[in-house]
């Protein structure tokens, strides 16, 4: 069944991360699809960034997310954190700055029957993170130009799908507390409310520990009664992003630290509920450093002390350099105050 055999030649330096290829013998077609623990993933060689060698990476940080949860992955790709998590029950908000992660990544949400459980973005990942915590005028829209939500769209990029519809049904809604849902059918502008499986939690953010009624860092605001499945249609609530957000995902390993100054201030301390999202931020180490000089640059980006982090070796990528995954708890002074 192999029909094409390449030599990745060079290093990546282009923004979007895409290796090149020679190709030594077969056709010169680039598009493949590959399978990750039960996902199907197709994609262009060429165009995006693959390393199959993530695997188990990409395994284990889903792992830790539970179903009904928000996940925001500002360097996305074709999806290999997105698609797993929405398997898994979670809703998913994926951006990539390259046209055709984003147009594979909507491929491939169809291909594994997740389409409605991810929006997808095509923009700076400063800017889309910007976008999800703002909380909009009337807490009803936001600006999206560039948004490219998954739901009702077609399958190719050709399709102009930039500014279809969201339509989002409301009638089976359980929980009351969905302002704006009203105006999200219909509206020609897509808000970063979603509709969600699983009941989110209701509680404020509170000052002191950051803790919202929860103990264990990663226990703490898992939902009560949440299980690894699919949940129930019945079971659908709303979510909204500048309100609650459990985890953040930063795999843009060469440059992710420098981007965590896009959380100063982000979050405005009085629409958020519940326990501040994770960030998982991924970096390489080299010899000459040491985890202490990635959480210097850090603190030093987010303008102050990150508490409890854990460092998570993912892989050798050449003698003296690691990759590694950097997760906090986003700190309590990265909030924005009300009168900020
Ligand atoms: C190392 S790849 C990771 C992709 C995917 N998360 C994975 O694990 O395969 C980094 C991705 O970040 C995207 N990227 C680079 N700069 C970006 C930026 N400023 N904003 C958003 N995405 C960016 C690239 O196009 C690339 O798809």
């Amino acid at each position: 069944r192999i029909k094409t055999i390449v030599n990745k030649v060079g290093t990546i330096t282009n923004e979007f991360r895409v290796p090149e290829f020679e190709i030594l013998a077969g056709e010169h077609n680039m598009i493949t699809e590959v399978k990750q623990y039960g996902a199907t993933f197709r994609l262009d060689y060429r165009l995006v960034y693959w390393n199959s060698r993530l695997e188990h990476e990409h395994k284990r940080l889903v792992s830790m997310f539970q179903a009904g949860q928000t996940i925001c992955d500002m360097f996305t790709g074709i999806g290999p954190f997105a698609i797993p998590a929405a398997q898994k029950g979670c809703i998913v908000y994926a951006n990539d700055l390259n046209p055709d992660s984003i147009h594979y990544l909507r491929i491939n949400a169809k291909i594994n029957k997740v389409d409605d459980r991810i929006y997808a973005y095509n923009m700076d990942a400063r800017k889309f993170i910007s976008q999800m915590m703002e909380v909009p005028n009337n807490e009803v829209t936001l600006e999206t130009s560039h948004e490219v939500p998954i739901l009702d769209t077609r399958d190719n990029a050709e399709s102009n799908s930039e500014n279809e519809l969201l339509t989002v049904d409301t009638k089976d809604l359980g929980d009351s507390n969905n302002s704006g849902l009203e105006d999200v059918k219909g509206s020609t502008r897509h808000t970063a409310t979603s509709v969600i499986a699983g009941k989110r939690s209701s509680t404020s953010y509170h000052e002191g520990n950051g803790e919202a009624h929860g103990t264990d860092i990663l226990e703490g605001c898992r939902r009560k009664g949440s299980t690894n499945k699919r949940m129930r249609g019945s079971e659908i609530c709303v979510t909204k992003t500048w309100e609650h957000v459990d985890h953040v995902i930063m795999n843009l390993p060469a440059s992710a630290v420098q981007f965590l100054d896009a959380f100063r201030g982000l979050i405005q301390k009085k629409y958020w509920k519940g326990c501040l999202p994770w960030i998982h931020c991924y970096c390489f180490i080299r010899a000459t450093e040491t985890p202490e000089t990635i959480i210097a640059v850090a603190e030093s980006a987010l303008n102050t002390r990150i508490q409890d982090s854990t460092f998570h070796r993912v892989r050798d990528v050449a003698p003296n350099k690691a990759m590694y995954c950097l997760s906090f708890r986003l700190p309590e002074a990265c909030l924005k105050e009300d009168s900020q």
